[in-house]
């Protein structure tokens, strides 16, 4: 396992290109395009309103030599009328832009609308729209301009149609394929659990955060748009005389382009420059773009295979009567079938805090997400029980397929409250804050704008940002990263949820942040008796908040033991232990060797003793694949202590006391000495 493998998501270093790479170079002075590009649209603008009044009479004005060169009357001569051909030029200036810009606004608004509906349609209608869409855009747009044209009467309107829907695919592809890569993050998560149906989330959530990679294609179609009514002009199945936009002219300029060249220079030069300034626009937008963009974490990769069975740890034999959230035997599967989370039990008593903790790509997130039917497309739980529990109402099915309905959002949206692991990601970067905290009461408990307003403040004011009633008026990028990070926690708590799941909410802080986020996720557990699932990389962090704590590995949990016995350093499972292990404590802390399970996560940010008392041990290897877990013990190939049976037999559970339970052979094998417990036989444990 690499040190990067190891890292977080949100601190691995992502795809891109190289300084100094190719791309890199092209980025140069975007600025420079940019306002070279807006001068030339502006001028542009400017002309096409005030020309007609200026140059109006002189463009229509006959006169007696035609076809004249360029002379100081006529700047560039005059057509076969006679007329004035820099008038002329500067007169269609107007219809060419009009009817360009209409054309990018059919293109667009069609391409949007029709990639919305492909993005919000099911995975099946999806595949065959994109793939319709991909054959569309494979034939060049001015081909399909020019048969649709055909078909039509000529004329502007025909080809304004024409142009705009053979320009409408590219923005369809875009619009769903930008929407899908959206749909992944945080705040859309959010807003799904809130219960915002699939065209507001597109509205709200996704267009105004996929609005910039648009805006630029909208300025290059306008480019293109621009040149292709020209062309169709040219053909003479555009404007129609006595009308004239510059293709129009430039068609009556190539007529005498042997005894006359200067006619035609005119529109050439006019509509280049156009083409040219939108492109440029269209360039340094991108560029732009491209400079503040993030990238992207690197998207999960799995393969293929069976799921494998194995006993459970974590089936409480006795699950209270205040238990906020049960599962029991929760399985994640990928539609192939491979279980990525593989029979996991563990249930939350009110005001609970259950720490989950284990090594990345473990599975925690995924338990998590179930929990609060999140999970990503092409992912589907199953449970023997999930349950959401309420004292005054039936018990929410967490799994149960086709149980979505307004009531179920509501719950959700109500009874759970998400703090995700990247603050930055976390908010709807196009929204401000006052919005976002306000939606679920607003929405689903019918506030008023004014009680929602007053619960936002209260929230923030307890999460100890100052100032709170100004925070609402602003962005999410206006905050810190601590600071937004307390305000996702005020987003969580503001409909006193029953429930918490805080996913790693502390791996992207700074080490003096976590602290302050994890005391105030303390002082919300006390205050309303909230529930909570805590999800850490960090098992000391787990044992200080958490009251039990929830060890997996490779899917399933392999350990269930209380926080105190993390404190002590009482783990049962080898896996636990080296856990713990790896864990640096201020007490008899040294440096955290890189190859290290808890390792990199464990160690970030602590500070090294002086005096090192003890060598942090390391876990060689890495865990398996979903598809590639052995038969026996997923932990065997890394186990210290593994025994013969480990390899091909599923450990058994081994519950020494209510709480407490361990998947090991080492329990059953008698290799402790002093422990007391049930066994049981692996039918029994599942
Ligand atoms: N949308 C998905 N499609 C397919 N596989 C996925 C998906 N999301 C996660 N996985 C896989 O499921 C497994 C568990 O992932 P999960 O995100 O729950 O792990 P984790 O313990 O939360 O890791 P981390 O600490 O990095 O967030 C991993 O093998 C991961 O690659």
């Amino acid at each position: 396992m690499t040190a990067t493998n190891l890292l977080p998501r949100n601190r691995r270093p992502a795809d891109g290109p190289s300084p100094g790479s190719a791309r890199t170079k092209r980025r140069r002075r975007p600025g420079l395009m940019l306002t070279l590009g807006l001068t030339g649209l502006g001028l542009l603008v400017v002309l096409a309103v005030v020309a007609p009044w200026i140059w109006g009479d002189r463009a229509e004005e006959l006169g007696p030599s035609v076809h004249l060169g360029s002379s100081g009357e006529h700047w560039l001569g005059t057509d076969a009328l006679g007329r004035d051909i820099f008038a002329r030029t500067m007169v269609a200036t107007r219809l060419t832009l009009e009817l360009s810009a209409l054309a990018t606004l059919i293109a667009s608004t069609v391409g949007i609308t029709l990639g919305t509906l492909i993005w919000v349609s099911g995975p099946r209608i999806r595949a065959v729209g994109l793939r319709v869409i991909d054959v569309m855009i494979s034939y060049p747009a001015v081909i399909l301009a020019l048969a649709i044209a055909a078909i039509l009467d000529p004329g502007p309107k025909a080809c304004v149609i024409a142009i705009g829907a053979a320009g409408s695919p590219s923005f369809a592809r875009l619009t769903a394929n930008l929407a899908a890569s959206v749909a992944g993050r945080d705040f859309v998560g959010s807003a799904r659990l809130l219960g915002v149906g699939p065209l507001r989330l597109m509205r709200r959530h996704i267009l105004p955060n996929i609005a910039e990679p648009l805006l630029v294609l909208l300025s290059v179609s306008y480019a293109h748009t621009l040149m292709a009514l020209s062309g169709l002009s040219f053909l003479g199945l555009g404007v129609q005389l006595p009308d004239y936009d510059w293709g129009q002219l430039l068609a009556g300029g190539l007529q005498s382009l042997y005894t006359n060249p200067v006619e035609a220079v005119g529109p050439a030069v006019a509509i280049v420059l156009a083409g040219l300034s939108a492109s440029f626009v269209g360039d340094g937008l991108a560029a732009a773009a491209n400079r503040s963009r993030r990238a992207d974490a690197p998207a999960k990769a799995t393969k293929p295979a069976e799921a494998n069975a194995a006993a459970a740890v974590g089936t409480a034999p006795a699950v209270p009567d205040d238990a906020v959230l049960v599962v029991d035997d929760l399985r994640v599967l990928r539609k192939d079938g491979t279980a990525l989370v593989d029979g996991v039990s563990f249930h939350i008593g009110a005001a609970e805090i259950v720490g989950v903790v284990g090594e990345s790509g473990s599975g925690k997130s995924l338990t998590a997400m179930a929990a609060a039917r999140l999970l990503p497309g092409g992912l589907h739980a199953t449970a023997r029980t999930a349950e959401l529990r309420h004292p005054d109402s039936a018990a929410l099915d967490l799994v149960a397929p086709g149980a979505e309905n307004a009531e179920t959002r509501r719950r959700l949206a109500v009874e759970i409250g998400i703090v995700y692991q990247d603050p930055s990601a976390s908010f709807n970067p196009a929204l401000k804050l006052g919005g976002q905290l306000t939606e679920t009461l607003r929405v689903h408990l019918k506030a008023s704008r004014r009680e929602a307003r007053e619960q936002a403040i209260e929230q923030l004011d307890f999460v100890r940002l100052t100032d709170p009633a100004s925070r609402l008026r602003q962005y999410p990028h206006e905050l810190s990263g601590g600071m937004r990070q307390r305000a996702m926690i005020a987003a969580a708590l503001l409909t006193r949820p029953r429930l918490i799941i805080a996913d790693e909410p502390t791996t992207a802080l700074d080490v003096t942040v976590q602290a302050e986020v994890l005391r105030l996720l303390r002082a919300a557990n006390e205050r309303d008796g909230t529930a909570m699932l805590f999800i850490s990389h960090d098992i000391a962090v787990v044992g200080d908040l958490c009251d039990r704590v929830l060890v997996m590995y490779a899917g399933r949990l392999v350990e269930e033991l209380t926080a105190e016995d993390v404190r002590e350093g009482r783990a049962r499972h080898p896996y636990t232990q080296a856990l713990l292990a790896a864990t640096p404590r201020l007490d008899t802390a040294a440096a955290a060797p890189a190859e290290s399970a808890g390792g990199p996560e464990a160690s970030a940010g602590e500070p090294a003793s002086a005096e090192p008392v003890r060598t942090l041990a390391a876990i060689p290897g890495r865990p398996p694949q979903p598809d590639e877990r052995p038969p026996g013990c997923a932990f065997a190939p890394r186990c210290p202590q593994v025994l013969a049976a480990c390899h091909d037999t599923p450990p058994p559970v081994h519950s020494p006391a209510p709480g407490l339970s361990v998947l090991c052979h080492l329990e059953q094998a008698g290799a402790r000495t002093g422990e007391t417990g049930t066994d049981k036989p692996l039918e029994a444990a599942r």
